[in-house]
Order: structure tokens, then sequence, then C-alpha cells
């Protein structure tokens, strides 16, 4: 597979030695100021870049007729502008807050445990999610998705930053050195604390799995999610 990789930075360098490794050739690169190669070479293009920049990145795919894979965090504001976009010009499109298939997992163990709690009020329910102090948006994607999951399965209304109230899922997002990416739910009653906990090592999880999504892409149209690639509810 031929790739172009949008954004060079951790995770696009990371994206860059998975995929070389498996025998994928890396044809473009963008970053802030600079491009190299060509985008029309392309299979496929992952955009791991900045809030800021996703949505310019992911457009121009489209419009170039590239099938994209997108891993930024924080531009979900103008994610129906893209749905859009996609369904005009019959692009291909994946959006994950997360690409790790850990993650993905853990995704549907969250929503199984809010669903049971869902009985439970005497439970407080906190999200908390650790990163390493590069990075530029918080919540994270995927404390967000977290959130999200509880709010489908539950009587909470919405998520807020460091947030309180009957209705809401706070979430706390925590900046220390070099950390990958640490989740964690919490229901807490007077008697006992329930959680469960996602810790990534390196990495090289969001990066193979934006790798397999890239290739399960290749051949399809329209705009689809991890539960997609990996085939689970
Ligand atoms: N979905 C998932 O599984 C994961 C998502 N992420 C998300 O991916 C994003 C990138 O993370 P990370 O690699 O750690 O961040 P970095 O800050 O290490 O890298 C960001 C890169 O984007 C580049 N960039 C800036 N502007 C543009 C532009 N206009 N076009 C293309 N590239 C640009 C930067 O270039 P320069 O250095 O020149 O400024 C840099 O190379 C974040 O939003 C993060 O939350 C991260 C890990 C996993
Ligand atoms: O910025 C990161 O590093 C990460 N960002 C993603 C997010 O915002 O959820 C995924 C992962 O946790 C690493």
């Amino acid at each position: 597979m031929k790739l172009a990789l949008l954004g060079y930075g951790k995770m696009g360098k990371t994206i860059e030695r998975l995929a070389v490794e498996a025998g994928h050739e890396v044809v473009f690169i963008k970053d802030r100021a600079n491009e190299r190669g060509d985008l029309a070479e392309a299979d496929v293009a992952i955009d791991f870049s900045t809030p800021e920049a996703a949505i310019e990145n992911i457009s121009r795919c489209i419009m170039d007729g590239i099938p994209i894979v997108s891993g930024t965090t924080g531009w979900l504001k103008d994610y129906d502008k893209v749905l859009n976009l996609c369904e005009e010009r019959n692009g291909s499109f994946i959006y994950a807050s997360n690409f790790s298939i850990g993650v993905n997992l853990f995704f549907g163990l969250n929503e199984y445990l809010a669903k049971q709690m869902s009985s439970w009020p005497m439970y407080d329910i906190n999200i908390e999610e650790i990163h390493h102090t590069e990075k530029k948006d918080a919540p994270s994607g995927t404390a967000i998705s977290l959130a999200e999951g509880i709010i489908k399965n539950t009587a909470k209304e919405a998520w807020q930053l460091d947030g309180q109230g009957d209705a809401v899922v706070p979430i706390h997002a925590k900046r220390e050195e070099d950390v990958k990416g640490t989740h964690e739910i919490t229901y807490s009653s007077e008697i006992d604390t329930i959680s469960i906990k996602h810790e990534a090592h390196s990495r090289d999880g969001f990066a193979k799995g934006a790798i397999l999504a890239a290739q399960w892409l290749q051949n399809k149209k329209g705009v689809f999610g991890m539960k997609d690639v990996l085939g689970i509810e």
C-alpha cells in the first residue's frame, strides 16, 4: 500500500516506522510548513495532525479522491462538514478517537458496565484521562467517546470537563511527562469503588490500528469507524 502521511509528529513517525516494517511505502509527507512527495500517488492517506489542520487535510484528500483515515482529535465541531463533503464526492473516510484494538474492546466494556450501573444511582461516575504534556486538546477524544458510551446507556445527559451535577459525566484531564494515554472510569459509592482502566504502553497500538484501518478502507466508499474495521458491535 502507498501511504500519504498528513502530520509528521509523534504519531506520523510511528506510523511511518511500522508501515515500512510491514512492507508499505510512504509516498507523501506533510507537516505544518513542508510537503514532500506526491499526494496523488497515495492509495490511502493517514492524518494525525492538529485540531486546526485536520479539517483542511481531510477535505483535501476527499476532494482529490484519496481515501482518508483520521486520528486527529479536537476537530469534531466540523465532523458534519466532512460527512457532507464525503457524500457529495463519493469519498472514503474513517475517523476514530482511538485506533488501538485494546481501547476499542474497552469501549464495549465501558458500555456494558454503564448499562449494569444505570440501575444503581448511589454510584458516582467519573472519567479520568492522563496524557503527555504536549497534548493540545482536553479532554482527550477517547475520554469523549467513553463519556458518549456512558450517556447512551444511562440517564446522564452530557459530559463536562471537571463538571458536576446529577446529569453530568465529569471528565478530569491530567497532563504528565511522557504518558502515552491512560483512561479510567470509576463508579464510587460510600460502600465501595468499581473501576476499569486502559493504559497504553507505547504509540504502536494506535499506529498499527490506523494502518489496519487504511488497508481496510482502500476499496470502500463511505464514512466508517473502527468498529466497522474490527467487525465488533
Ligand atoms: N486516534 C488515535 O488513536 C490517536 C490520536 N492522536 C491524535 O493525533 C494528533 C497528533 O498527535 P501527535 O502525533 O502526538 O502530535 P504531534 O504534535 O507530535 O504531531 C502533530 C504534527 O502535525 C503537524 N502539523 C501541523 N500543522 C499541520 C498541517 N497544516 N498539515 C499537516 N500537518 C500539520 C505538526 O507539524 P510541525 O511539527 O511542523 O508543527 C506535527 O508534525 C492529536 O490530535 C492526537 O490527539 C494521537 C494518538 C492516537
Ligand atoms: O494525543 C495523544 O497522545 C492521544 N490522543 C488520543 C485522544 O485524544 O484520545 C488517543 C490517545 O489517547 C493518545
